[in-house]
């Protein structure tokens, strides 16, 4: 499988402090990268910076994090709104939480495929609705002609993933998109990444408190404590097998999801 993201010696400052130290790892196409680590460890972090959001304190101080031939930290804003969105996206727990109140769903991901393409909004609408009936939303034509607040949370987080995914882009930086469903919604947005897998073969970066999610959902595991990598590998391997005293106290947390 080809490397589509690469991580080189990666370290990030917030302020000067350096709270990302060496990090390195790749992605490949269609894979599944699961980071976890316990809160504050910087995985958030790692994965903003490939989208160039570190925000005005952060910056990526060494290192490199390739992406079709271009170091990311190096390209400028131009270049990175180009990429975002339309090549890598990402969602967070609360991607239901950023649709806008007072406009529907529909004109939402209308609006959202405009800003990458030429686009009607027929065609939008179609391209929408295929995709809900691929991923098995009951239905389409309602959710595209309702507001947010018209659909339960877990809905509107689901939209937020369907929304995500409409450009098609070749990578989903999934920042804790189950963490605030319940257990039968989180199933459901489970099966429905790896569906989008499946049907674009796009690679996913999950970052996750959730050892269940992960060993539902990924191929290779990462783990990351004070910003440093501690084990990263298959994930079979490092989910049966951890090296390290630190992955076994992570692992100590009863797995909710099984892998189908
Ligand atoms: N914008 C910021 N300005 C300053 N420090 C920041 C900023 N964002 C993150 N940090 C710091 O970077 C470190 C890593 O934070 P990060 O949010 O990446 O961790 P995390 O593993 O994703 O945590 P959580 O699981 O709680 O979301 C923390 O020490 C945090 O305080």
């Amino acid at each position: 499988m080809k490397e589509i993201l690469s991580y080189q010696s990666v370290e990030v400052c917030f302020n000067g402090k350096a709270v990302i130290h060496d990090n390195s790892f790749v992605l490949h196409e269609g894979e599944i990268l699961g980071i976890v680590g316990e809160s504050g460890s910087g995985k958030s972090t790692l994965l903003k910076a490939a989208m160039g959001l570190l925000g005005n304190g952060g910056m990526v101080t060494k290192g490199d994090i390739w992406f079709e031939g271009k170091d990311i930290p190096d390209l400028p804003e131009g270049e990175l709104r180009q990429i975002r969105g339309e090549k890598i996206d990402m969602i967070f727990q609360d991607a239901g939480a950023s649709l806008c109140p007072i406009r529907t769903i529909g004109e939402q991901i209308y609006e959202s495929m405009c800003a990458h393409r030429k686009i009607s909004k027929a065609e939008a609408k179609e391209k929408a609705l295929e995709l809900f009936e691929k991923l098995n939303f009951k239905d389409g034509e309602r959710i595209w002609d309702s507001y947010s607040f018209e659909l339960s949370g877990g809905m509107n987080q689901r939209v937020g993933i369907v929304l995500a995914m409409l450009m098609q882009p070749q990578i989903l930086l999934a920042d804790e998109p189950t963490s605030a469903l319940d257990v039968a919604v989180q199933r459901q947005v489970v099966q429905e990444m790896l569906q989008l897998r499946e049907i674009f073969g796009t690679a996913i970066i999950l970052v996750t408190h959730d050892i269940g999610v992960v060993s539902a959902m990924a191929d290779t595991v990462l783990v990351l404590k004070d910003g440093h990598i501690v084990e990263y590998g298959e994930a079979a391997k490092i989910l049966n097998n951890p090296e390290k005293e630190y992955t076994q106290k992570l692992l100590a947390a009863v797995p909710k999801l099984r892998r189908a």
